[in-house]
């Protein structure tokens, strides 16, 4: 998401912004000087396998643990300096949920209109509002406990957003949850984003990171190993290609003789070759089929996706390399 430029032309200052943040659990180095820039209006994904230090970022700056080393400023707030305005300015729904189980939806809102001071009458409107604009109205007088889990953490978030946070910290926010709850999830966290709340999420799933955040970076190791757009991080790795599938062996040879550059599998037949993912590199090399007068049985584009970035850039084998993303044919 661009982030606006005001009236005298500066940026509008970082949501968060941290440099060389450190931690350490005994000889254990999780965070090994980390830099973060989170532009204020944006959603910012924070990627890495198991045990990467994701979570440990989040409670860094939202104050739940203090860093070894390293400055931050969230919200325009130094997190040493002043702790407490940088939790009034921010709200974490973090893995283990806030939600209580024995009450009902509406109570555990009130609960939190309670916390955030907010007069009776006011946190009554604002309980009901957010159980509305998150769909659980009708379950609003149930205990919690029989929510499913897609409810538990719209209910989480809705109270996350009682005291009005501008920036929120989403721990894995669809972790566990099944599709249809995952996308419902990433349609109230785009939402939030038009409306000017910031949000810095954590995810392990690719996907997730692809759709929602306008800058993603990969931690492994204690490290940033990449920061960027979707788009950006693609660039990082190669593997752009074409296949051309053939049953007929002359089809076959006669395909390979007019594209020399492809690489051979005699015996699957296939010829593959390197493509930038363009439209005219792939009409260039359908009027080459033309003109030689062949015709492939199967055309698959692979374009590079963030599963490559990760998997190049974690250091793990990608599990299929060749796995087609795109039938173009
Ligand atoms: N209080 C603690 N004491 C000792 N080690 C800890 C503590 N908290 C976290 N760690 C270790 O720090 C590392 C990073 O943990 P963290 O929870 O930040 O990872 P994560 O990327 O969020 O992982 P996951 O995706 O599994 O939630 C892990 O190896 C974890 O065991």
């Amino acid at each position: 998401m661009p982030t606006s430029r005001n009236g005298s032309g500066q940026l509008p200052p970082a949501a968060v912004s941290a440099t060389g943040l450190r931690k350490s659990y005994g000889d254990k180095t999780v965070l090994d000087g980390i830099d973060l820039h989170i532009p204020t209006g944006s959603v910012f994904a924070l990627l890495g396998p198991n045990g990467a230090g994701k979570t440990t970022v989040v409670k860094i700056l939202s104050t739940l643990i203090t860093a070894d080393g390293g400055q931050a400023r969230v919200a325009g707030h130094d997190l040493t300096a002043d702790p407490q305005a940088v939790r009034a300015a921010i709200g974490v729904t973090g893995q283990f949920s806030a939600v209580d189980g024995l009450i009902t939806g509406e109570e555990n809102m009130l609960l939190m209109a309670d916390l955030h001071h907010l007069p009776r009458g006011e946190g009554r409107r604002t309980a009901a509002d957010l159980l509305e604009r998150f769909d659980l109205t009708d379950a609003a007088k149930k205990p919690a406990a029989t929510y499913s889990g897609g409810m538990k953490r719209r209910l989480d978030i809705a109270m996350t957003l009682v005291g009005d946070p501008r920036i929120i910290f989403l721990d894995e926010p669809t972790t566990g949850l099944d599709p249809r709850s995952r996308h419902t999830m990433w349609q109230i966290i785009r939402k939030l984003v038009t409306g000017g709340t910031t949000v810095l999420l954590t995810t392990q799933y690719l996907e997730e990171a692809d759709q929602l955040a306008d800058r993603i970076a990969v931690l492994n190791n204690g490290r940033l190993a990449a920061e960027g757009s979707a788009e950006e991080l693609k660039r990082l790795v190669p593997g752009g290609h074409v296949r051309l599938d053939f049953t007929d062996p002359a089809a076959y040879h006669h395909a390979a003789t007019a594209l020399r550059e492809a690489t051979r599998n005699d015996e699957a037949l296939t010829l593959q070759l390197p493509h930038d993912g363009s439209q005219r590199g792939l009409r260039s090399l359908l009027d080459r089929l033309d003109a030689a007068g062949v015709e492939a049985d199967e055309l698959t584009v692979h374009t590079p996706d963030l599963d490559d970035v990760f998997f190049a850039l974690t250091g793990d084998t990608v599990p299929s390399p060749n796995q087609p993303t795109e039938a173009a044919r």
